[in-house]
């Protein structure tokens, strides 16, 4: 097992050669990341099927094309998205120039989760990468073949003193931990979130937390129950319910539960045929430890469809619980598998109060034709994303940041998202040394007579922007000389008081 302090030593000298500071080392480390997932795919394919009986379509369009498009998108776009921002200035400023640089945090450490393995743990590597950090990357234990397969591949693919991958649970994740990290992305739950946050803390890393929560799903009777329950079950069954934006559970009167209940029966049976089990689009839970624990879930309240299940297989078939006690563990604590509580609500209002009370969710799904019932909706509740009228789909628009808050994480990325998550901005102000700039910043020079103040908080005053742009559409047409004649009748005017 690599030893954390010297993985680490060995990033920072990296990151201080230089060496990923170019744009066209990045570029070239991420065309690579290209050919791999093109040539790795048939490998990527089976891990996710060893882990997570995964199967070929969701492998291909969840995990790898997800990957492949953000780095098509980063490498189209980068270029653009690095460049320095510059911003506006006050009257003292005009002469000079104010910028945003983006640059690198350093070493970042990136941990992955299990349920989508390939995708969690790399894409935020992309976005790491492609800011000038050096990496270390750390996937999770629980999907081992995925786990393994990122050690084996990414050193065939990147450079090898900047990026590097170490394996290993929750001992070495928490001597890793010890070590400081210039930033840390960490995907899984909300527990283990805060013990990552601690460990921060005691170097002052920032962090970014991709965390978990229960992502509630309210439906009315406006909504049309056909598409909707298509939607929700699909969202539902996708890897299981082992999806962190997953549909939790239903909020609905009881008339919306009863159409629900006799629609999802018929849908269930058109995606997946007769017998669920034999569907090859249903994955598996992960591990004999979750199934057990979904199993405990069941007890919760009555189950008014499904309730099949097969331990040695890991299978369970969706499963909706109807009549469930407030206090019971399926409405406490995330599900994170194919069971589907319902939460009776007599309307909105009501709705909204069950969400108040309860901790910020990762997301919030809204089905519904009354638009002034979905704005109380957004206007009262807040959540990392919100769809109305479908699940999960907020994800693949990655012009929208993804992330928490409160309890379900801090901070986002996709997208240019992930270049801001993984760049320190820096603020820049190149100032003017001549003899224009001086006397338009002379007066902070003490002795600060009553003159001086006067033009200093002339100067300084903030303005509406179009009298800003016309103030500098008009000295740039003057010309330095005369804007330095203006500069000057100021500071005359000025410092004759
Ligand atoms: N917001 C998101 O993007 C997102 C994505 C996927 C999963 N999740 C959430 O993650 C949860 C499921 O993942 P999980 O937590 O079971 O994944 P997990 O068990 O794979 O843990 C995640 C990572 O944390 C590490 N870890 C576990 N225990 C640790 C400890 N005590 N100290 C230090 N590191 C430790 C693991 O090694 C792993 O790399 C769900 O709550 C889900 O909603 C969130
Ligand atoms: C087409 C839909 C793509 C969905 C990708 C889901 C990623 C979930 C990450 C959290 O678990």
């Amino acid at each position: 097992m690599p030893n954390p302090a010297e993985l680490v030593a060995e990033l920072r000298n990296s990151f201080r050669s230089g060496k990923t500071r170019p744009l066209s080392f990045r570029i070239t480390q991420l065309r690579n990341l290209l050919r791999m997932y093109s040539e790795k795919k048939d490998e990527i394919v089976r891990a996710l099927h060893d882990d997570l009986r995964k199967c070929p379509a969701e492998a291909i369009v969840m995990e790898i094309d997800f990957l492949v498009n953000d780095l098509k998108n980063t490498l189209w776009n980068l270029d653009q998205w690095a460049r320095p921002e510059y911003v506006e200035k006050d009257l003292a400023n005009l002469l000079d120039t104010a910028y945003v640089q983006r640059e690198p945090y350093g070493v970042v450490l990136v941990i992955g989760a299990w349920n989508y393995p390939i995708q969690l743990t790399l894409l935020p590597f992309h976005g790491a990468l492609a800011a000038g950090n050096c990496v270390l990357i750390k996937p999770s234990e629980v999907s081992a073949a995925s786990a393994k397969l990122i050690e084996e591949i990414i050193p065939q693919y990147v450079d090898n003193d900047c990026y590097k991958v170490m394996n290993g649970g929750i001992p070495e994740t928490t001597d890793l931990l010890k070590q400081r990290f210039d930033y840390i992305f960490y995907t899984g739950n909300t527990a283990v979130g805060k013990i990552v946050h601690a460990a921060a803390n005691r170097h002052l890393t920032p962090v970014t937390l991709e965390l978990g929560g229960k992502s509630p799903c309210y439906i009315d009777s406006s909504a049309d129950i056909k598409t909707a329950t298509k939607r929700i079950i699909w969202g539902k069954m996708t890897n299981m319910g082992q999806t962190c934006v997953a549909p939790d559970y239903l909020l609905c009167t009881k008339e919306v539960e009863k159409k629900f209940l006799e629609t999802a029966t018929l849908i269930l049976r058109e995606f997946y045929g007769p017998d669920l089990k034999r569907s090859p689009d249903l994955g598996r839970i992960v591990n004999d430890r979750h199934f057990e624990r979904l199993q405990g879930l069941l007890e919760g309240g009555t189950v008014a469809l499904g309730g099949d299940t097969d331990a040695h297989d890991r299978f369970m078939g969706l499963t909706v619980l109807t009549d469930v006690k407030s206090d019971a563990a399926v409405l406490q604590q995330e599900i994170f598998g194919p069971i589907l509580p319902v939460v009776n609500v007599a309307d909105v209002k009501e709705a909204i109060d069950y969400l108040q009370e309860r901790e910020k969710p990762l997301a919030l799904y809204v089905f519904s034709n009354r638009k002034a019932d979905v704005e109380l909706l957004l206007k009262n509740t807040s959540s990392g994303s919100v769809c109305v009228n479908d699940v999960i789909m907020q994800l693949v628009v990655d012009t929208l940041p993804f992330g928490g808050v409160g309890n379900s994480g801090m901070g986002g990325y996709h997208g240019k998202f992930s270049l801001d998550t993984f760049s320190h901005k820096k603020a820049i102000l190149y100032k003017d040394l001549g003899l224009v700039g001086e006397v338009l910043g002379a007066a902070k020079y003490p002795p600060l007579t009553n003159g001086k103040i006067a033009y200093l908080r002339f100067m300084l005053a903030k303005r509406p922007p179009f009298l800003m742009r016309l103030v500098k559409g008009v000295l740039g047409g003057l010309g330095p000389f005369l804007g330095g004649v203006l500069a000057l009748y100021l500071w005359q005017k000025y410092t004759q008081i």
